[in-house]
């Protein structure tokens, strides 16, 4: 099948990830609402606020559109208990001048006359001097509203002065105006008394009317100005969580992983989201200023259109271009509620420095001005406040788009312009975006993979030749050098025929036309975490060889099936070869592309499939959907995806569940759907890693025929742990452990080599399933008994197992060459020995496995010296052994008898973990090899060493050839 390639696959690849990310935010409807949405909450917010400070305000004319002004006549001096902030007791008034009788009787003619309102006498203060009101109003601010401070010149001249408290105060939705309230209705009464005083005329008429100006009503408070930066930042905080959890959600599930590895081109990747994400921010913020327009804010109504929303919409796409690079640094999408929290604390402070005029002020630095506009909240506060300014009355007429580059109406420093904004929105979106393609690059993924600090300035990124080279490790980790492997001859002879061959190969330069990959000396190290912790030292973790030097060769139209106990570096070998981890050292071709070349991976990509270890899957999206992104991204022409989709669905049995959720399926569904989309596209090399892990003994099957199928005309490399699977799929078998390759071969190659030998099953008659009769079962022991020592004279073996109606015989290899002739005899007695079958089969795979991940983890410990406790069940003496040692000489019990005293055979198992321990010892038996030192832990056997003999003792636990050879040199 001829598969799209250059532009027409990345223009394929965007399609198919934007409509990915159109069924994502449909199938989360309510958060895509909420993004959309939110804007309306907080505009009715903004809305009810303004209300509330307004109906507050109500009775304070400056709100209202004052034309005819109505005349306040002579207003009288009012009752403190009136006033709004005053605490009882209070005093209508407080004076000064107490020591002039003119002015006492000045003061009582104000009390006196006071229109409508005498004021009685207990409700004025007298003092004598103007510091003496000072010091009294020092103490009781809030008990008087204002002071009268007279001076007695001479008997013509009288001066006066005035003290109020100017404060403006509502209260329960009446305004207090000082100046009105109050100053001038004292103001007026002092003048009226002086000058009848002056005039000596008592009843002289002093009448004085007031009358505010004929005003439009004026904006005193703006909620838009004032919280709408905030709330509008609380707005776009929903999309910039979403998309910020969307983006780590798809690295941390390794769901970018398995795109990549499909041929995935990262601009295809960042374009669709971003075009994606750039419609539902064009959308909601179009609602906001419908919504704006809705509740007839003059903001909205007054400044053009076009204006405002470009402000709004440039602004929440800023605030995308950050969710994207923040997303960067961030691996659990679980983090996202936090960052968003930080992010809107962060904006909302910087947003109440924007507001007192930091730095969009004359005689700021423009410095400060740039660094403070690279975040996007504060550019919105400055951008709210300009056009709130501009419709603080109804009679301004706002920003219009043609006005937009001129300094906004009532900005009278007019140190930034709308359209400086949008300059400013617009280019500090492509500094955010750029970093954020950056540090996707520099900043390890999941695998701990990143680029070079410096990639971008190495021509081959620009080319596409050699600028995917990638590294391990963090960015700031402290340089540390990685020890070189010793690569090691291996002593399997398979595996050492296999390497030699591919190295010859290598070394001609010759291809083989029928082998799919060829892995040369794999090598792979993982570097270890070298941090900077506290006191900026270098906190180390020592490196890990997972892979020790794998050669191979994988044939075409053929299962390779990796096994091998955890951590035997198959997943890792697996990752070096999908590009997904870089290697160490050596190299693999896989149709003659190298995987150590950028271009010669992306080939590989093309015709690879991959099925990883654990299911990477959208929750949201169909199994139909699935295969349809991955059909697209890997390049199958769009006419053909329909009809390949519903073969691999119908091939693992997806059919009916093709329109359900993955997140809906079970394990072995989900398992399923892994193997079709590793399958999609005809991919030439597959590599399924335990494919079949989770599925019922049914679906397994099935699934084993879909492998089995796929073989014709790909290879194949499996990694599994069941044995029954690598038996019955597998072609060839290696067996990984510690990071080296230790054997391989078919099936029955390795369990010949490496089982325990030929398992005999030997059926009395009246075993099929029947118990015998019971006058049979004296017979059938006695049966039993001839049959046992038969084997005993002949093979010299004891049964494995025994029942009433089986015995099972384990048979060396080393027996073989008696089998024929035993068992033809065997079959003679048939009738005399009462034999109703006889079945002789090979060890299972299962033993070999068994016995090569025990064998290596022998080697291991004999590597690291690992000691062991072990204690003599007869003397409770407790030695320390070499894990894995087999002959131990017991320090302390030369005799006359036994000059160099007495040996025992220790037995050896794996626990669950795979480590080597301790399952018993034989009886104490002279020692008759010289003794090897050891250290004694025992106080008893203090001063004593144990000793490891050569000479073999009856074998509890058969063990293979390398490891019998280990023992003899022990
Ligand atoms: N990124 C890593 N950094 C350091 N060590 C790693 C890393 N990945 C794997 N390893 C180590 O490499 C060794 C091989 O791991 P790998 O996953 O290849 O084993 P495996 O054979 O696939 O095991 P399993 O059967 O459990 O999947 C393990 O000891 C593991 O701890």
């Amino acid at each position: 099948m001829n598969l799209q390639s250059g532009i027409p696959l990345l223009y394929q690849q965007y399609k198919a990830l934007f409509r990915k990310n159109l069924l994502l935010s449909w199938r989360n409807r309510r958060a895509t609402i909420l993004q959309l949405f939110a804007s309306f909450f907080f505009i009715f917010l903004i809305f009810a606020i303004q209300e509330a400070i307004e109906s507050r305000y109500a009775s304070y004319t400056s709100y209202k559109t004052v034309s005819d002004p109505r005349p306040l006549f002579s207003p009288a001096i009012p009752r403190c208990e009136d006033k709004h902030f005053v605490k009882l007791p209070c005093f209508d008034f407080v004076w000064s001048g107490n020591d002039s009788a003119r002015i006492r009787s000045i003061v009582d003619a104000i009390r006196a006359n006071n229109p409508g309102r005498p004021i009685p006498s207990e409700k004025v203060k007298p003092f004598e001097t103007k510091a003496n009101v000072d010091a009294y109003l020092f103490d009781n601010a809030m008990h008087v509203p204002g002071a009268l401070h007279f001076f007695e010149r001479n008997a013509t001249v009288l001066s006066y002065g005035i003290q109020t408290n100017s404060t403006p105060l509502g209260k329960r939705g009446i305004y207090e105006d000082p100046t009105f309230k109050f100053q001038i209705p004292l103001q007026l009464a002092a003048e009226r008394e002086i000058a009848r005083s002056l005039l000596g005329v008592p009843n002289f008429s002093w009448d004085v009317s007031l009358k505010e100006f004929a005003h439009p009503a004026v904006e005193i408070f703006s909620a838009m100005d004032t919280i709408g930066p905030t709330f509008f930042l609380a707005a776009a905080m929903f999309g910039f969580v979403l998309q910020f959890g969307s983006l780590v959600a798809e690295k941390e599930l390794k769901l970018r992983q398995a795109m990549s590895m499909m041929g995935l081109y990262d601009s295809a990747y960042w374009l669709s989201w971003l075009t994606w994400e750039g419609i539902l921010t064009l959308l909601s913020s179009l609602f906001i200023v419908l919504f704006g327009m809705m509740f007839q804010f003059d903001f909205f109504l007054n400044n053009s259109f076009a204006v405002v929303f470009l402000v709004f919409f440039l602004f929440q796409l800023n605030m995308l271009g950050l969710a994207f690079m923040m997303s960067a640094f961030i691996s659990k999408a679980s983090s996202s509620t936090t960052v968003g929290f930080f992010v809107f604390i962060i904006g909302f402070l910087t947003q109440l420095v924007t507001a007192f005029g930091f730095p969009y002020a004359d005689g700021i630095s423009s410095l400060y001005r740039a660094i403070w506009s690279l975040f996007p909240p504060n550019l919105l506060a400055e951008a709210l406040s300009l056009l709130a300014g501009a419709t603080s009355t109804p009679q301004d007429i706002g920003i219009s788009w043609s006005r937009r580059a001129e300094c906004a109406p009532n900005d009278e420093e007019c140190v930034i312009t709308i359209d400086d904004i949008y300059k400013w929105l617009v280019a500090t979106f492509f500094v955010w975006f750029v970093l954020a393609i950056y540090f996707d690059n520099i900043v390890p993924n999941v695998s701990g993979v990143r680029k070079s600090v410096f990639y971008f300035l190495k021509p081959g990124y620009w080319t596409g030749r050699g600028g995917d080279k990638v590294k391990e490790g963090s960015i700031c980790s402290c340089f540390g050098s990685i020890p070189s492997l010793e690569l090691t001859t291996p002593d399997d002879e398979d595996v050492l025929e296999e390497e030699n061959r591919v190295k010859q190969q290598t070394r001609e330069g010759m291809e083989d036309p029928n082998i799919a990959v060829q892995i040369r000396g794999l090598v792979k190290t993982y570097p270890g975490s070298t941090n900077i912790g506290c006191c900026c030292k270098c906190k180390k973790t020592s490196p890990y060889h997972a892979l020790k030097g794998l050669w191979v060769d994988l044939a075409k139209d053929q299962l390779f099936c990796l096994l091998g106990p955890n951590g035997a570096g198959k997943t890792t070998a697996i990752n070096c070869l999908t590009g997904i981890t870089p290697v160490t050292g050596g190299d693999a071709l896989i149709y003659g592309c190298s995987i150590r070349s950028s271009v010669g991976m992306s080939n590989i990509r093309k015709f690879i499939g991959v099925c990883p270890q654990f299911d990477i899957l959208w929750d949201a999206l169909s199994g139909k959907e699935h295969l349809q992104l991955f059909a697209t991204l890997k390049g199958l022409p769009p006419s053909s995806i329909k009809s390949v989709v519903e073969k691999s669905l119908a091939e693992v049995r997806l059919t009916e569940a093709a329109k359900i959720r993955a997140g809906s399926y079970s394990g072995g569904m989900k398992r399923r759907l892994s193997v079709a989309i590793a399958l999609i596209g005809d991919p030439k090399l597959v590599i399924l890693d335990e494919p079949t892990t989770g599925m019922d003994p049914i679906t397994r099957r099935h699934v084993w025929d879909i492998i089995e199928d796929a073989k014709k005309g790909r290879a194949i490399i499996l990694t599994t742990h069941s044995m029954e699977e690598a038996d019955i799929l597998s072609d060839r078998i290696g067996i990984m452990a510690k990071g080296r390759l230790r054997c391989i071969g078919t099936s029955i190659r390795l369990k010949s080599r490496f089982g325990t030998g030929f398992i005999a099953n030997v059926s009395f008659a009246g075993s099929n399933g029947q118990t015998p009769p019971v006058r049979d079962v004296v017979d059938d022991t006695t049966h039993h008994e001839d049959v046992k020592k038969f084997f005993k004279q002949h093979l010299d073996v004891v049964p494995k197992e025994e029942n009433k109606s089986f015995l099972t015989f384990v048979i060396p290899h080393d027996k073989e060459v008696l089998l024929s002739k035993f068992f033809t005899e065997l079959q003679d007695r048939e009738r005399e020995f009462g034999i109703s079958d006889i079945q002789l089969g090979l060890a299972t795979l299962e033993e070999v496995f068994l016995n090569i991940a025990r064998q290596a983890e022998l080697e291991t410990a004999a590597a690291e010296g690992r000691l062991v406790s072990l204690t003599l069940t007869t003397s409770g003496a407790s030695v320390e052994i070499p894990v894995g040692a087999r002959f131990v000489g017991i320090p302390g019990t030369e005799t006359a008898e036994n000059p160099r005293g007495v040996m025992v055979e220790v037995y050896w198992e794996q626990d669950d973990t795979g480590a080597l321990c301790i399952s018993g010892h034989s009886e104490e038996t002279p020692l008759v090899y010289y003794p090897v030192p050891i250290r004694i832990r025992n106080e008893k056997a203090a001063g004593r060493r144990p000793v490891l003999g050569a000479e073999r003792a009856p074998l509890k636990h058969q063990v293979t050839g390398k490891q019998a050879e280990e023992e003899s040199i022990l």
